[in-house]
């Protein structure tokens, strides 16, 4: 008796379920994590940027001191100018940047301040410088100014950068523990289901044994006499060409256990039903219908064919020594057949069962160990 399709169905779904939130988890956690890393990323890597580029406008400006306060043939007041041109606009940026990152606003804001402090002096710095183009002698009013620049840019800049690699650390920490949290919680969920599936395919399992185990004789393995009926029921409700159903009976088993013993009685049956085994192949269906009462199922098997094969599995067990105890012992079986060939109106297995019996009923009457075929002439006349 196989497991049945459906089930195997109902388990194969029940895994694909599981396999397809496994992808899905897996995809997402994937997904995530790499938008996350990208965004993190691009966020801070552009306020760097911007920091560092104006950090090189102080750096200038800071040669820019240098040589003027060395006499340097190298300064140039011209690119001073462009220095302090482009500084109008790095504050700002610098600012509103700052402003629209995440970080605390107390956090930075004296810094961006002091920029902003800067950034009003610009126009004195542009004055100071035309002043000095004029007259060079003015050259102490402009270091003045530009000494202010060069210790404010260098540190407001300085602490701005301190401020964008801390707070990427936290957030970059941050993010480690919540994408942690999240495979976490997906583990976990992904176990649960796991544990789900393998109760539900178990609980399948379980029923599907439970089925064969009602349909199955604990004795011989052979289907019972439930399962037998069933399927009969089950053939006829198909109209089939052709129908019959032997049943095989052991003739005189009282006395196999009367002499040997009841569990003597019980390998008795067992090897009997072992050589049945042998001659039924499919589609025909053994099965024991109880006590020491055993039938066959013929499907698409013409009447001169059914008899033989019960007359062959009379014959085999007439010559089979069955080992009991220490010993061995013969015996012999008397098979009723009934056949019914167009069997458009569909008989019960009742009725069908009734007929093999009369049949066995003859069989037994005529002397045993041999197989009588119903025949409604006969039958009449018994
Ligand atoms: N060992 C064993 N004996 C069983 C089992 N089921 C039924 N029997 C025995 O089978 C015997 C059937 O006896 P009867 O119905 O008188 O039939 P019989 O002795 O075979 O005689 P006929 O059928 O008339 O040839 C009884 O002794 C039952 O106890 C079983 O599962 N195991």
């Amino acid at each position: 008796m196989k497991i049945t399709t459906s089930a195997k169905t109902m388990r194969l779904i029940i895994w694909l379920i599981f396999i397809f939130f496994l992808i899905l988890c897996i995809g997402s956690l994937s997904y995530f994590q790499k938008q996350s890393r990208q965004l993190l990323g691009s966020n801070f890597t552009a306020l760097v940027i911007d920091v560092m580029q104006a950090e090189e406008d102080a750096h200038l400006l800071k040669r820019a001191l240098m040589q003027l306060k060395s006499n340097s043939p190298y300064f140039d007041s011209n690119e001073l100018k462009a220095i302090s041109l482009r500084m109008q606009y790095r504050f700002p940026i610098i600012d509103r940047k700052m402003q629209k990152s995440s970080f605390e606003p107390a956090t930075y804001q004296p810094y961006t301040k002091k920029l902003q402090m800067l950034k009003s002096l610009l126009p004195e710095l542009g004055k100071r410088i035309e002043a000095f183009q004029k007259d060079p002698s003015n050259k102490a009013p402009l270091v003045d100014l530009l000494t202010t620049f060069d210790v404010d840019m260098s540190f407001a800049y300085n602490e701005l950068h301190t401020i964008i690699q801390v707070n990427s650390d936290i957030e970059r920490r941050l993010k480690n523990k919540l994408t942690l949290l999240i495979w976490g919680l997906v583990f976990a969920f992904l176990c649960t289901l796991f544990a789900l599936c393998l109760a539900i395919t178990h609980l399948y399992s379980k029923r599907e044994e439970l089925t064969i185990q009602s349909n199955v004789d604990h004795l011989t393995q052979l289907p019972n006499r439930r399962f037998i009926a069933e399927k009969t029921q089950e053939f006829l409700s198909e109209a089939p060409d052709f129908i019959g159903l032997a049943i095989l009976d052991l003739d005189h088993f009282k006395k196999v256990n009367d002499l040997f013993g009841h569990p003597a009685g019980d390998e008795a049956l067992k090897a009997i039903a072992n050589i049945i085994k042998q001659y039924t192949t499919p589609p025909h269906i053994a099965a024991r219908l109880g006590g020491e009462e055993f039938c066959i199922l013929f499907t698409d098997i013409s009447e001169r064919k059914a008899n033989t094969i019960c007359e062959d599995i009379r014959q085999a067990v007439e010559e089979t020594n069955i080992p009991i105890n220490n010993t061995s012992t013969q015996v012999t079986i008397s098979v009723g057949l009934y056949c019914q060939a167009n069997t458009c109106d569909a008989q019960a297995f009742r009725h069908i069962y009734q007929m093999a019996d009369n049949a066995l009923y003859l069989a037994k009457k005529q002397g045993r160990n041999q197989v009588v075929m119903f025949q409604k002439e006969v039958m009449d006349h018994a």
